[in-house]
């Protein structure tokens, strides 16, 4: 495995190698020097203080970085071994492999019913699509709670309904990867655990990678965790690093790195 000081092995397949990149906004040098590996089918949670560069790194696993103005990186990320950034790859085709959902559910101002044929349609799904719907819902853990209501609005459910019905939203379209920006920061305690047993059985399917500030949550939910700080820089901005990547294991009980046995015991950030 890649890492920027640890020494867990992760020995498993890897769905994302990150090497020696450097994340920019413009000139602002965001984050720097990052490495680590992505392992498939596990949960890799992404943790630290705000603005350490967690949904910078994130985003760049799909690429959404690409729409900021002046937003690129150096270095490379390796996606099932090729080159991400490389012009064979289509961003639209990547974000079909590579699912997102945000810290704020969005569905679409449609139906239930709607808002996972919407976007298995675009993609060019031919198959049963009343299947589709059941079956994406129950994916979500959420057909038993809206299968007599699929023609109402996907506005009218509870939050934490909406976004189990962006999870089988960004499902129907069987990607391999799930991003997660804080998808359970708007939601209450018991909402935040449905999403949580969801993304242990979702795993055996998909790799999943979390932007969690709840540190319970990573070390309840994740297999590995990326622990990221920010310095001071000379010119008086702050610039994200990974401090330590580790199984979850050791990142909350034995961490190599005195910043992250300070941070995941609550004495700073
Ligand atoms: N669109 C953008 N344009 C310019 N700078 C940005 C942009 N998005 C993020 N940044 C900067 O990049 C750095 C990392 O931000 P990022 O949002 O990735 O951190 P984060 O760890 O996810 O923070 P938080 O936990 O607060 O969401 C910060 O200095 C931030 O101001």
């Amino acid at each position: 495995m890649q890492s920027n000081t640890s020494s867990t092995t992760i020995d498993t397949d890897v769905t994302f190698r990150v090497e020696n990149t450097d994340y920019y906004y413009g000139s602002f040098l965001a984050v720097k020097g990052v490495n680590f590996d992505v392992p498939a089918r596990k949960i890799t949670a992404l943790i630290g203080p705000s603005g350490c560069g967690k949904s910078t790194v994130l985003r760049c696993f799909n690429r959404l970085n690409d729409l900021i103005p002046g937003a690129h990186i150096n270095g490379k990320i390796y996606f099932d071994g090729e080159d991400l950034y490389s012009p064979r790859v289509d961003p639209t085709e990547l974000r079909r492999r590579v699912g997102m959902v945000f810290q704020k559910s969005n569905p679409f101002p449609k139906s239930i019913y709607e808002n996972i044929a919407f976007g298995a349609r675009i993609n060019g799904y031919r198959g049963n699509m009343d299947e589709l719907v059941e079956q994406s819902l129950r994916g979500a853990a959420l057909w038993d709670e809206v299968k007599d209501k699929l023609s109402e609005s996907g506005l009218s459910i509870s939050g934490g309904q909406q976004q189990r019905l962006c999870i089988a939203r960004a499902i129907a379209i069987e990607p391999e990867v799930l991003l997660m920006d804080e998808p359970c920061s708007a939601l209450d305690p018991i909402s935040t655990l449905q999403i949580e047993d969801l993304m242990q059985e979702l795993k055996t399917n998909f790799t999943i990678v979390i932007v969690t500030h709840n540190m319970q949550q990573a070390a309840r939910i994740s297999d590995n965790t990326a622990f990221f700080n920010a310095r001071q820089t000379d010119k008086g901005g702050k610039q994200g690093y990974l401090v330590e990547y580790a199984s979850t294991e050791t990142i909350f009980n034995d961490p190599a790195q005195q910043a992250t046995r300070d941070y995941v015991s609550g004495r700073f950030g």
